[in-house]
């Protein structure tokens, strides 16, 4: 597979994006009636793949979905499978290709009701899929609801019923299937929580839609994955020497001494030519004595940020980091702010992570306001909750979706926003983002965070731009934890990562070679 070739399937397309590739299909000669067949087909091939002969449920809504339930209800039957088919709707209404296969459809055609359940081993689910345009109620609602309280084995076509494709939020109930086949390309439902846990295993099926109709719908989603930037790596130069991979400046806080000595680590693990923390004189003997590898600076009482700014007159440190046990009790907040401040007034690459996003709290303007240069907010939801207010506000209880959220903050900001969480989210102002996927829940240990804050400070100051580096940082990050396995915990990341790049390096030969 080609580079581009990769990159071309890791698109993501919402829900509209995907009703525009149907139907550009069909304008470009594909009949509509052939991509149902195609689509009902993959989704019989994908269940007779997985499991044995069984009694199984049809469910067919209202719409095309319900059209690609009577395909592959058709396909069960003739290989000799027990089905049972209940629809959901008005034969009336039904498109002229879904029309085409309740006509082709052989058995008996029921109501909805939940007592079909009984009886039952495997629910094929095609109630609602891209055309979910309102939350569930009723008889579909009693019957996902049902279908979830019993357990029962679920495949779903598209969507599990109820998810939405582009958000991956619930609208109302949702019952979690074993399997999810889409068509195309995936969806953001499928990769955001909670619509990838409710997916179950994902299979992607090719319909016959020719991927020249991508070329006409722009596209600015992606699923994060190296062949999306493996080009742009920094790989160290066979004739550099340790200026040519930057100099890292990472502040340091005299409470949570170990934060910001992970995010040193991290950024010297990533390859930054030189890692240096500067941090209050009275706790230099703490850090001195912990690092070897990384410099100390003394930051003199009363005069701290003075101390940074003057670290800061030498243009070779050009990558910062703020935030990871800075401190925000007291005194220690308005330090933290200005220091903060005094690494954005550089325009240089610049990280700001924990205390250096909470300290901004009261006043967020003030730090979106000083970001000119390549700037990396990395906040949890509970630092973007204190950055970003307004966006969180919710409408009829409910908050927008993670991905609109996290677009929106880095178009407020002015800087690459990593939103993290178990499908941590990286958006550029410009409206470019990626869906990470290959972190694992290990992940969720004290520290982790400092170390990718670490990962993106040492990828900057070899000259990485944000956006990739972010997205570089936050893959590794995901690839290391998967890799350790059980019992990580952060001091884990860095020293674990050599063995990651190593694989990285070889694989990276290996498609030299096979080019
Ligand atoms: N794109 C492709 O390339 C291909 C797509 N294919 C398949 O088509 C699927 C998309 O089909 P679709 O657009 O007809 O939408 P679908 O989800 O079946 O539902 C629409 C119906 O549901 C109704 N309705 C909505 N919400 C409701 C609610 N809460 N409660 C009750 N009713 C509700 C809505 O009613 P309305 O809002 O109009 O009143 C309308 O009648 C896609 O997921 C894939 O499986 C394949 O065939 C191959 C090629
Ligand atoms: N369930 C999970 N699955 C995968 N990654 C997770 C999960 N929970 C947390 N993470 C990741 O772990 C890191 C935690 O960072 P953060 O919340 O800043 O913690 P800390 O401040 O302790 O370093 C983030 O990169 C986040 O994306
Ligand atoms: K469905």
């Amino acid at each position: 597979m080609s580079a581009e070739q990769s990159k071309n399937d890791l698109l993501l397309l919402t829900v509209e994006q995907m009703a525009r590739a149907d139907s550009d299909a069909v304008r470009a000669g594909v009949p509509a009636v052939d991509l149902m067949a195609a689509a009902g087909k993959a989704v019989a091939d994908a269940v007779q793949e997985r499991w044995s002969p069984r009694p199984v449920l049809v469910l067919c809504g209202p719409g095309n979905n319900g059209g690609d339930g009577f395909v592959i209800a058709r396909h069960l039957q003739q290989a000799g499978w027990p089905i049972r088919l209940a629809f959901l709707g008005n034969q009336a209404k039904l498109s002229a290709e879904a029309q085409y296969f309740y006509q082709a459809w052989q058995g008996d055609i029921a109501d909805f009701s939940v007592s079909l359940l009984e009886q039952t081993e495997l629910v094929i689910d095609a109630i609602f899929g891209a055309g979910l345009a309102r939350p569930l109620e009723g008889i579909a609602l009693e019957m996902i609801t049902a279908m979830a309280e019993r357990k029962t084995a679920i495949c779903a076509v598209d969507v599990p019923s109820g998810l939405h494709g582009s958000t991956g939020q619930a609208l109302g109930m949702v019952a979690p299937a074993e399997l999810t086949v889409t068509f195309f390309r995936k969806k953001p439902g499928h990769l955001l929580f909670p619509g990838r846990g409710l997916c179950g295993e994902l299979v992607v099926a090719d319909i016959g839609i020719p991927a020249s109709v991508l070329d006409e719908i722009e596209v600015n989603v992606w699923q994060n994955h190296p062949a999306l930037w493996q080009q742009n790596y920094p790989w160290p130069r066979l004739d550099g020497h340790k200026f040519h991979r930057g100099h890292a400046l990472i502040f340091g806080g005299e409470t949570l001494t170990g934060a910001s000595r992970l995010t040193a680590r991290g950024a010297m693990r990533v390859g930054a030519g030189l890692v240096s923390l500067a941090v209050p004189s009275k706790v230099w003997p703490i850090y001195a004595n912990a690092l070897t590898g990384a410099m100390v600076s003394k930051l003199e009482l009363g005069q701290e940020t003075e101390d940074f700014e003057e670290l800061l007159l030498d243009p070779r440190r050009n990558a910062i980091a703020v935030g990871p046990g800075a401190g925000l009790v007291a005194f220690e907040s308005v330090r933290t702010r200005k220091i903060a401040l005094a690494a954005l007034v550089t325009e240089r690459a610049t990280v700001l992570d924990a205390d250096a996003l909470s300290a901004f709290a009261s006043d967020p303007q003030v730090l979106f306001d000083a970001i000119a240069g390549p700037c990396v907010l990395t906040p949890h939801e509970g630092e973007f909750a204190r950055l970003f207010p307004r966006i969180n506000e919710t409408a009829n209880g409910v908050m927008q979706d993670k991905l609109t959220r996290a677009r929106l903050a880095a178009k407020q900001s002015g800087a690459v926003v990593v939103l993290k969480g178990a499908d941590t989210l990286i958006a550029a102002p410009d409206g470019r983002a990626m869906i990470n996927t290959n972190a694992p829940a290990e992940l969720a240990t004290g520290g982790s965070g400092d170390v990718l804050t670490g990962f993106i400070v040492g990828l900057l100051a070899q000259g990485v731009e944000a956006f990739d580096a972010a997205a570089m940082a936050v893959w590794l990050h995901g690839a290391v934890a998967a890799d350790f396995g059980a019992g990580l915990i952060a001091e884990d990341l860095p020293d674990h990562l050599p063995k990651i790049l190593n694989a990285f390096i070889q694989q990276q030969a290996l498609a030299r070679e096979v080019r």
